[in-house]
């Protein structure tokens, strides 16, 4: 595994979260929430409905503000606080799978692919067909699925053409909003072993947003569990299991589907 490096130094963590306070109006969403996120690691974060963990990625990527505390990214200085060019030199070491694909409906999976090269690379259409089929090909898509719309594909497909997409820069951090929602048992573990094989391959960290207790114990390094408007729990997935030390996850961890799944892992 290759942890990211800044200046040719290893990075311990690639993302630092010190002291976040998110209100949106007048509901309080984090309050003094900090949060590692351990270069080279599968993450996941868990939590009840409407806990905040949308929008704790969405905080992450920049895309929502908040009132105090610090979001740092592969060794920057507080996110929020970087200039135009310092943001699109880390953005582009980010990649994201946003639930539902959230891929162009217009566009083929091959030109959905591209989206992001053309955003940030200026390279010659041939090298880019070239890109973005191996991105396919890396995603375990047949060759055929490039020149598909997103409506022709299957929800498991459209997964992975998603994914194809969020790592059409070779970013170094992966974003996964629930990514094996909405496919069967099968599909899901799938989903869960390419993930994996991809972390191991390039080094990625990864950031997951999951509810799915098989994909936690199957890829997870560590859960962080949000609950009480910060993470009140991380740690290994055993470990929880072991000393849940919060209601919600002993409920979740705990529970007769928690035990049965920890003890086949
Ligand atoms: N744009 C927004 N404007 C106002 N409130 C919002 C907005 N986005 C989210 N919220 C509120 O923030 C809280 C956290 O929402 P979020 O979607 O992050 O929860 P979640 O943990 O991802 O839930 P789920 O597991 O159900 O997807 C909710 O109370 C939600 O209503």
């Amino acid at each position: 595994m290759t942890a990211p490096q800044l200046n040719g130094a290893q990075l311990e963590y690639a993302i630092r979260i010190r002291g976040l306070t998110k209100h949106f109006g007048t509901q309080l969403i984090f309050e003094n929430l900090s949060l590692d996120v351990h270069a080279g690691e599968i993450l996941a974060i868990a939590g009840g409905s409407g806990t905040g963990k949308s929008v704790l990625l969405r905080t992450i990527l920049g895309l929502l503000p908040f009132e105090a505390g610090s979001v740092e990214i592969l060794g920057s200085s507080d996110f929020a606080s970087l200039s135009k060019t310092e943001r699109v030199k880390i953005e582009r070491q980010v990649g994201v799978l946003f639930q539902d694909g959230a891929l162009f409906s217009s566009l083929t999976v091959l030109q959905n692919v591209q989206v992001p090269m053309r955003e940030h690379l200026k390279l010659p259409l041939k090298t880019m067909d070239a890109l973005a089929l191996l991105k396919i090909a890396m995603v375990g898509l047949p060759p055929s699925a490039a020149y598909k719309y997103p409506s022709e594909l299957s929800g498991g497909m459209r997964k992975r053409a998603g994914l194809a997409r969020a790592l059409a820069l070779d970013p170094r951090i992966v974003f996964l909003d629930e990514p094996t929602s909405g496919l069967d048992p099968i599909g899901a573990a799938a989903f869960d072993r390419l993930i994996q094989s991809l972390q191991r391959t390039l080094g990625l960290t990864v950031y997951m947003i999951t509810h799915d207790l098989d994909s936690i114990f199957a890829v997870c390094d560590r859960v962080a569990v949000l609950a009480d408007k910060h993470v009140v729990r991380e740690g290994a997935p055993m470990d929880l299991v072991r000393d849940p030390g919060h209601p919600w996850v002993r409920e979740y961890f705990c529970g007769e589907r928690g035990r049965q799944i920890a003890k086949a892992s």
